[in-house]
């Protein structure tokens, strides 16, 4: 390679990362049009004057949505058909990833989109080098804090958009987690009477559990503004909500669950939680577990091109440090956790990929 073609390589692998904000926002764009579930409605692949119509998108605006629907084709989230007996009109299909954005679909990642493309998230990235070169002891916790003067928490509890935001992105995953948990962990539950989801959000996955096992008293606990908000209901009545805080106290149970909590915070608030955990679970002559939901990060996600983790976790963590004080580990990191808390052994079950469910023992 000469150097012109190497300036010319470097170039545009640098335009493509400086554009890249614009696959996301397109991407932000299509699902809060609906162009996915407009498409999926037509039965057959779509004209653009026929998406217009279906969006209710003014004819004076077709070139704009055309230039959109251009730049969503160029992404890959939509596929273009010619029909040789309309040759002057393309029609727009679903692709793999687009079917992942239907509101029908079991495996729905649009609430996670939207909840992880939120302005508030978005804004305190503009922060981070600022917090990053602020000398240790001073400065705030996270960028989201240098950008906000506030936690994630505390916004959330001013912002009932993002509270709610957070609620559907994040349960989003319950019924998959759910059917996850009961297929490929055979047992989990065995013995469980009473069961404490902390930090259990909208209670979907509880809802799923307590469906499950009619007998099980389920017990979500939440902030008290988020518990104030949730109705979720069981079949069988036996799903409840409490208002608490994890720092301070956990309800006595055979199991608490926690998912999609620990990966928020840092080492040392992980170890005051999950002492809170260990005492519910060992109050009462009880011997009880706890159970997460999880991402083991592997050495591979560092490394490898594995579409079922790489990035992902990667770009979860680099979230996690953003928005909140939390990290995501690997299983070592775990193990240190555990055994820094008193816990004397735990089990990891992979969901898929690096997702995960570790049971953990007394
Ligand atoms: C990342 S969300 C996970 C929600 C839910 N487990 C899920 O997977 O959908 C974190 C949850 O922890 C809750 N939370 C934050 N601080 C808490 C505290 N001190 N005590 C109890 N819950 C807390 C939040 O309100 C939120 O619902
Ligand atoms: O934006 C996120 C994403 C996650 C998340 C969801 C599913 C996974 O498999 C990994 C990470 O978790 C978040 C979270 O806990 C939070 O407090 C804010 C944002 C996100």
């Amino acid at each position: 390679m000469n150097d012109d073609e190497e300036a010319i390589r470097a170039h545009s692998y640098l335009w493509n990362q400086m554009f890249n904000f614009m696959s996301s926002m397109s991407l932000k764009c299509a699902i809060q049009l609906g162009i996915p579930d407009a498409i999926h409605d037509r039965g057959r692949p779509i004209t653009l004057s026929e998406l217009a119509s279906a969006l209710s998108i003014h004819d004076a605006r077709l070139g704009f949505l055309g230039r959109l629907m251009r730049v969503l084709v160029h992404t890959g989230l939509i596929a273009v058909e010619d029909d040789p007996s309309f040759p002057q009109e393309s029609r727009y299909a679903l692709t793999p990833a687009s079917r992942h954005l239907l509101s029908c679909s079991a495996l729905n990642l649009s609430p996670l989109v939207l909840f992880v493309l939120n302005p508030a998230f978005m804004e305190s990235f503009h922060c981070l080098s600022e917090w990053l070169r602020c000398p240790p002891g001073t400065g705030a916790a996270t960028p989201f804090a240098t950008n906000h003067g506030m936690s994630l928490w505390e916004y959330m509890r001013q912002d009932p958009g993002l509270r709610n935001a957070m609620k559907e992105g994040l349960g989003a995953d319950a019924p998959w987690v759910g059917r996850m948990m009961l297929e490929k962990c055979e047992g989990v539950f065995d013995g469980v009477k009473t069961l404490v989801d902390v930090g259990g959000g909208a209670g979907e996955l509880s809802r799923i559990v307590a469906d499950e096992f009619p007998l099980m008293d389920c017990i979500v606990m939440d902030l008290p503004h988020v518990v104030s908000e949730s109705s979720t209901r069981s079949k069988n009545g036996n799903l409840r909500f409490v208002a608490g805080d994890m720092f301070e106290a956990v309800p006595s149970a055979d199991a608490v669950l926690l998912k999609w909590i620990l990966h928020d915070w840092s080492d040392e608030e992980c170890v005051k939680i999950l002492k809170r955990c260990r005492e519910a679970v060992s109050s009462n002559g009880r011997v009880g577990k706890v159970i997460l939901i999880e991402e083991v990060m592997r050495p591979e996600d560092e490394t490898e091109h594995d579409q079922t983790s790489l990035g992902r976790t990667i770009f979860t963590d680099f979230l996690m440090m953003v928005s909140v004080t939390g990290k995501e580990r690997n299983e070592k990191e775990w193990a240190r956790l555990f055994a820094d808390t008193g816990f004397v052994d735990y089990r990891i079950t992979p969901l898929i990929g690096s997702r995960s469910l570790i049971q953990v023992y007394i």
